[in-house]
């Protein structure tokens, strides 16, 4: 059947009421009201599969630890499931001294009986009775007249007052009572009134102490009107009942218009004292009020509500095991969803808002004033419930800048500039889009750390800084009197790894960057230059590190066309140190400016004039093998390599061809081709005392094996007695040096030996050996015996020039 065009016809409206001087809209709430939790009855009763004991035992023990002092705790006449579980809770002793039990009853004799016999022995209880008031039920559900109804309640009132008392009497329980005149609101007001002075009166002991009070429970059984009308019935009730004073007036709304909290907050407004209902809001049909949503109203008006959900989760989650309902995820202060913002308006507001809380916040503490909390789109301080700042930003196509940046800026650190947020915006709206799913916090990190080479060995691009020297450069003009000397300018010498290979490069320029960027433009054809650059702080004290930002541009005499105007490459670097921060925060760009693009090979210039000194080779040395030549070493070889060039008729040499040319020349990890000088195998032993060193084996000297039985005071200079004993003239050990490479058990021994040979006739000379082992004798052998084939190599070149 379809909807109705017109309604009127089959629905009416609810009959206003004439209160023209109503109070309750000006009120203001100020203070919590008294809370009873239902969740054990009329949430109960609303489950397809009621609460079993152990579940019913867990939810009130969560309730006794959110703070509830009432709590219904069953409907005892309605199963022994409900009756033993109360008798339970009293027997066991669960339930402590300032907790009130809170039990129903229907206005019925025999289940009035059961309904006392089930508290019997408690501490404290409260027995609520009920029968519907409203005419309808009237007519139709008892077929009573208003004076039957009231006859009904009164009788049972007095029943009520006589089995307690003899409970009281027999086993010491405290009883208070409390009346509702079920379907309150749409029960006409003075018969509602009516019926509550008469079972007043028929109580008869009422009085003004707490606990001496008659609860008046005001049902929207049914929720048929705004809250409102509902605020307006609360006041009529509240103003005419008599003997106010010794009223507890009590409300227990639901929620079938979905306006359950409102009619609860204007009813408290409107003179109520408590309040009825459950966690989350479960109950018959739409539910009861939401305890919950309301405490946390109030406690969002800065009202402490009196009871506490600091770990709601835990506290959502044993609702939902016991009820076996779900909780909406945009429940409320408690659903999956309530603290988190997708949409980018959102999370720029709260990103921003954060921001200024921060700043606002650390001025009121100076000042000793409250640090007030004022979040865009956050009511509530997520901590202060338990939760984390996690998932208050999520990303996904409706994301913006805002949020991404927010994300960077709590999982990284780093407080992007405003255009790189944009940039970055990009990049992971691009991802979004095209996977079509939301980006986790790992989704946007990694893409964060790929995008910008940024955070370990696993991102790293082509270009990667490995050392670097910033030294200040004499100005160029020397300050005349009265005028300011000319800027220094600064010069960058540094060791840069470019695909892998360790590369020295230098520049100069106004700074750091620039110099960096200098050095780029001359040794590897990239040229770029520095649009914006900032930089901040993370952390404080020692462990502070720098974190800096830098755009790069095309510079304006290369550009040719509006792509390659509009084209920039953000780069971001952390160090300790701040210099260093901002070359590799200008890496960073470069290695996306520069993709797969091919580089230049990189070449050292040796020949006269060089721009590349001994120091450059050396460094390309120990970048490239991990071998710190000695200072006479690098002397020598920077002469090889410039006889080497020269002899190629050229100045420059490659990094591969440097490398290549030092292993040849020094035999370093390279096969002795010929066999001439090679260690097959050897013994070092100590002489006694004496300190002395013997050392035998067999060893190829001069392409022939021969035994060894040599001495000497260490193992360098007994291998140099073996080989006097075989060669013509005479070497000695002219230098030796030793440093480790690696460390724990990948630690290697390197070796370097500088042999100097004579032999009558032939001109002395010197010859280097480098090589290395795990075992450190054996470098140092091994170096020997190269050194000792270099000899050779000269020897027998020196022979055939007839020398
Ligand atoms: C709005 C509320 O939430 S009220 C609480 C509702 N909760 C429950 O009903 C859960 C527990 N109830 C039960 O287990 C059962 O209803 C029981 C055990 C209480 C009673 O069961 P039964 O005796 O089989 O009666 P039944 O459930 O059919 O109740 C209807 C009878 O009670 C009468 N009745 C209903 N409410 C009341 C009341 N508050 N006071 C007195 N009589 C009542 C009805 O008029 C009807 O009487 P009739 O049989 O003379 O016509
Ligand atoms: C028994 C009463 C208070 C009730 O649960 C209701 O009216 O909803």
């Amino acid at each position: 059947m379809p909807m109705l065009a017109d309604p009127s016809k089959k629905y009416r409206p609810y009959t206003p009421l004439i209160l023209p001087d109503r109070q309750w809209p000006s009120k203001v709430a100020t203070k919590p009201p008294v809370w009873l939790s239902t969740d054990l009855r009329d949430g109960n009763q609303a489950l397809a599969n009621p609460m079993t004991v152990p579940q019913k035992t867990l939810f009130f023990q969560t309730l006794l630890k959110c703070g509830f002092k009432e709590i219904e705790v069953a409907y005892p006449a309605a199963s022994d499931t409900d009756f033993n579980f109360v008798r339970g809770l009293i027997e066991q002793k669960q339930v402590p001294d300032d907790v009130w039990l809170q039990v129903l009853t229907p206005a019925r004799e025999d289940l009035i009986k059961r309904t006392v016999d089930a508290v019997a022995g408690a501490k404290r209880a409260i027995i609520h009775m009920y029968n519907a008031t409203s005419c309808t039920f009237r007519e139709v559900v008892f077929r009573n007249s208003k004076e039957e109804t009231i006859a009904l309640a009164v009788k049972h009132t007095k029943i009520i007052r006589q089995l307690t008392e003899e409970c009281t009497a027999k086993h010491g329980t405290q009883f208070r009572f409390e009346y509702s005149p079920e379907t309150f609101s749409q029960t006409e007001p003075e018969f509602a009134l009516a019926v509550c002075e008469a079972v007043k009166e028929a109580w008869g002991k009422a009085g003004t102490a707490f606990e001496e009070r008659i609860i008046f429970n005001l049902p929207a059984t049914v929720e048929i009107a705004p809250p409102n009308h509902f605020a307006d019935q609360v006041e009529t009730f509240c103003r005419n009942i008599s003997e106010r004073e010794k009223i507890i007036v009590s409300l227990h709304p639901h929620n079938d218009r979905g306006q359950g909290i409102a009619a609860a907050e204007l009813g408290m407004l409107a003179g109520a004292d408590r309040v009825e209902g459950c966690l989350f809001g479960n109950g018959e049909r739409t539910g009861n009020v939401d305890l919950v949503n309301l405490a946390l109203n109030q406690y969002t008006q800065g009202i402490n509500p009196g009871v506490d959900f600091s770990d709601i989760e835990t506290v959502r989650d044993i609702v939902i095991q016991c009820n076996d309902l779900p909780i909406h995820p945009r429940h409320p202060y408690a659903g999956d969803l309530v603290f988190t913002a997708f949409s980018g308006s959102h999370q720029d507001a709260i990103k921003k808002g954060f921001e200024a809380q921060r700043i606002r916040h650390a001025k009121a503490a100076e000042a000793g004033e409250p640090q007030y909390w004022d979040i865009p789109y956050l009511p509530i301080d997520p901590a202060d419930l338990g939760c984390t700042y996690e998932a208050v930003i999520r990303v996904n196509a409706q994301s913006g800048k805002g949020g991404i940046a927010y994300l960077v800026q709590q999982h990284l650190g780093l407080d992007m500039p405003r255009k790189m947020q944009i940039a970055f915006y990009q990049v992971v709206q691009a991802i979004a889009d095209r996977e079509a799913r939301e980006m986790t916090v790992e989704d946007i990190t990694t893409a964060f750390r790929s995008t910008y080479h940024f955070g370990g060995s696993a991102y790293e691009g082509r270009l990667v800084l490995k050392s670097f020297k910033i030294s200040a450069e004499p100005a160029s003009e020397l300050a005349r009197d009265g005028e300011e000397a000319a800027d220094e300018r600064r010069q960058f010498d540094g060791t840069i790894s470019v695909d892998g290979v360790v590369r020295v490069i230098r520049g100069d320029g106004n700074g750091p960057l620039s110099a960096l960027l200098n050095a780029l433009r001359t040794h590897l054809d990239i040229d770029l230059a520095l649009r914006e650059y900032s930089e901040h702080a993370i952390g404080e004290g020692q462990d502070a590190k720098a974190a800096s930002y830098v755009e790069l541009v095309i510079p304006a005499a290369n550009i040719k066309d509006t792509r390659s105007a509009s084209a920039s490459w953000w780069g971001v670097g952390v160090d300790s140190d701040i210099a260093a921060s901002g070359l590799r925060a200008v890496l960073s760009a470069v290695n996306s400016a520069i993709g797969d693009r091919p580089l230049p090979e990189l070449k050292l210039s040796v020949g006269f004039g060089a721009k590349s000194g001994q120091a450059d080779i050396a460094s390309a040395i120990l970048h490239s093998l991990q071998l710190e030549l000695p200072r006479r070493l690098q002397a020598s070889f920077f002469e090889a390599v410039q006889r080497a060039t020269r002899d190629r008729g050229t100045e420059e040499i490659s990094y591969s061809d440097l490398i290549t040319l030092f292993r040849e020349t020094y035999g370093y990890e390279v096969p002795d081709r010929e066999g001439r000088f090679v260690i097959k195998s050897f013994k070092m032993e100590n002489l006694g005392e004496s300190g002395r060193k013997e050392l035998t084996g067999e060893f190829y000297i001069n392409g022939k094996l021969k035994h060894i039985a040599t001495q000497g005071n260490g193992s360098l200079s007994a291998a140099v007695a073996a080989l006097n004993d075989h060669l013509d003239g005479k070497v000695s050990i002219r230098e030796y040096a030793e440093h480790s490479i690696g460390e724990g058990s990948e630690v290697r021994a390197a070796s370097y030996v500088e042999l100097a040979y004579e032999r009558e006739g032939v001109r002395k000379f010197n010859a280097w050996g480098v090589a290395s082992d795990s075992d450190i004798t054996a470098s140092g052998l091994k170096a020997v015996m190269r050194a000792a084939s270099n000899i050779d190599l000269i020897d027998r070149q020196m022979m055939a020039n007839g020398h």
